[in-house]
């Protein structure tokens, strides 16, 4: 049913959700857009919108041909003051650019592995619309496949960021009050998991670990309980991807080095991967095997609505029509599911004496590369369509270290259970809902 959003707007139907709210297929004075309505218990904090009103013109500023533009922010009446327009209902909502096309994560799902002139150009646009935003001092935070909408209403695919800013202003510490880490375990940097602020480097680290899984349809530590990939991302090196031209693994490498500075910056990752480009035409996806589970994860992706997305006469239908695919993700402080289909896993705070106790059975049985990983959810048919994405929340820089500790020094890439001791440190791990 439409719903008026503010004076200007009108929200025609849900296009997907995510873990801060919902978003909307809409109409405004120059036609339609999409609408991100922030949950009601996020809109409801009075310190969010204020920060929100605050970042008008950091979120409204940044225009770049791969960034989805924001349009207007329209937060509650009495926290924008003379910034701007008033959300009604006590509402915050972006106003964007509507993407006509898939998300990354739905074209990937479908393709299972993208050949390396594609992954090279989707990545290089990103990391151009990244550059912006760094020289700006805006990090995004949260870059993952979800968060790069392909838009394929022109003759070539372009690639767009979207959410950027959003997860910050969710995740900064309200007065006097609880800091958290908010992100995505398979994409997240090692130095958030150690506790460090997040830099530019993190939005690196995180692009390039989608450029790998775009190559292999894998991310590089992924796989298993969310501790364990935390883990991995502070202790193992990535396993190559055996058919890469050199100076691309290369690439790779170093933006999925440890230390942040060792990182390329986003536009010298740009214009590397263009540079590159020549020598990727031609080359096809990765062969890692397993045809059957391709066609199986086609199927599974549903092509029916994947295709609407291609009639470029009809593209706003076709996003109607596929909306929504996945559910709600809880990343966030307090996130509270709109979905019945995600479920909530806690893991407490290790105790001193398990802190203590070292590791033990942290060894995994070696790998080949391009081989699944054992007990991955991400490499099994099923687990393409249920992927985990966690939310840190702790009560203050020491208990994250300690967190960070145990997950350096604990072992068993399923262990986690909790048996309810040490509330202060609160991991929610949401297991995201069938796309198919
Ligand atoms: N500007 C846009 N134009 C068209 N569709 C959009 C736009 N922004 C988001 N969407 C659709 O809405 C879905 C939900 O987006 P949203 O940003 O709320 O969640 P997410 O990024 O998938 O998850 P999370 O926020 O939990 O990381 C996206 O997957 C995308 O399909």
């Amino acid at each position: 049913m439409a719903r008026n959003i503010g004076s200007h707007y009108t929200a025609h139907r849900v296009l997907g959700r995510g873990s801060a709210g919902t978003v909307w297929l809409g109409e405004g004075p120059e036609g339609p857009v999409a609408i991100k309505l922030l949950r009601e218990d996020l809109a409801a904090d009075p310190d969010l919108a204020e920060r929100f009103a605050h970042e008008r013109h950091a979120l409204l500023g940044l225009e770049h041909p791969h960034i989805v533009g924001v349009r207007e922010l329209l937060v509650p009446e009495s926290q924008h003051g003379a910034t701007g327009p008033a959300g009604a209902n006590g509402e915050i909502a972006l106003v964007m650019d509507l993407v006509r096309g898939p998300d990354l994560r739905t074209h990937l799902t479908r393709e299972r592995r993208l050949a390396p002139a594609e992954a090279a150009t989707i990545v290089a646009g990103v990391a151009s619309g990244l550059a912006v935003a760094h020289a700006a001092g805006i990090v995004h935070r949260d870059v993952k496949p979800e968060n790069i909408l392909l838009d394929t209403s022109g003759e070539q695919p372009v690639a767009l960021l979207t959410d950027f800013g959003v997860a910050k202003l969710i995740d900064e510490p309200r007065h006097g009050g609880r800091s958290g880490v908010v992100g995505t375990p398979d994409y997240m940097a090692p130095e958030i998991v150690e506790g460090l602020p997040p830099r530019a480097a993190v939005d690196i680290y995180a692009l390039v670990t989608v450029l790998y899984e775009l190559l292999s349809g894998f991310t590089p530590f992924g796989g298993g309980h969310p501790g364990a990939v935390l883990r991995r991302q502070v202790t193992e090196q990535v396993a190559p991807l055996p058919g890469l031209p050199d100076e691309l693994w290369e690439l790779i490498q170093q933006c999925l080095a440890k230390a942040p500075a060792s990182r390329l910056r986003a536009a010298e990752l740009a214009s590397r991967l263009r540079e590159l480009h020549p020598a990727l035409v031609g080359l096809p996806p990765l062969d890692l095997g397993d045809p059957a589970a391709d066609e199986e994860r086609r199927q599974a992706s549903g092509d029916a609505d994947y295709a609407g997305y291609a009639e470029h006469g009809d593209a706003t239908a076709a996003l109607a029509t596929a909306a929504p695919t996945r559910a709600a993700v809880p990343l966030v402080r307090g996130a509270a599911p709109d979905s019945e289909r995600v479920t909530h896993t806690r893991m407490r705070v290790p105790d001193a004496d398990e802190l203590a106790g070292g590791a033990h059975g942290t060894a995994r049985a070696p790998r080949a590369p391009g081989q699944p990983r054992a007990g991955s959810a991400r490499n099994t048919t099923a687990g393409a369509r249920r992927r985990r994405r966690l939310a840190v929340t702790v009560a203050g820089a020491a208990v994250l270290a300690a967190v960070a500790g145990w997950l350096l020094f604990s072992g068993g890439d399923e262990g986690g259970g909790g048996d309810g001791r040490g509330p202060a440190t609160e991991v929610t791990l949401v297991d995201e809902a069938d796309v198919g």
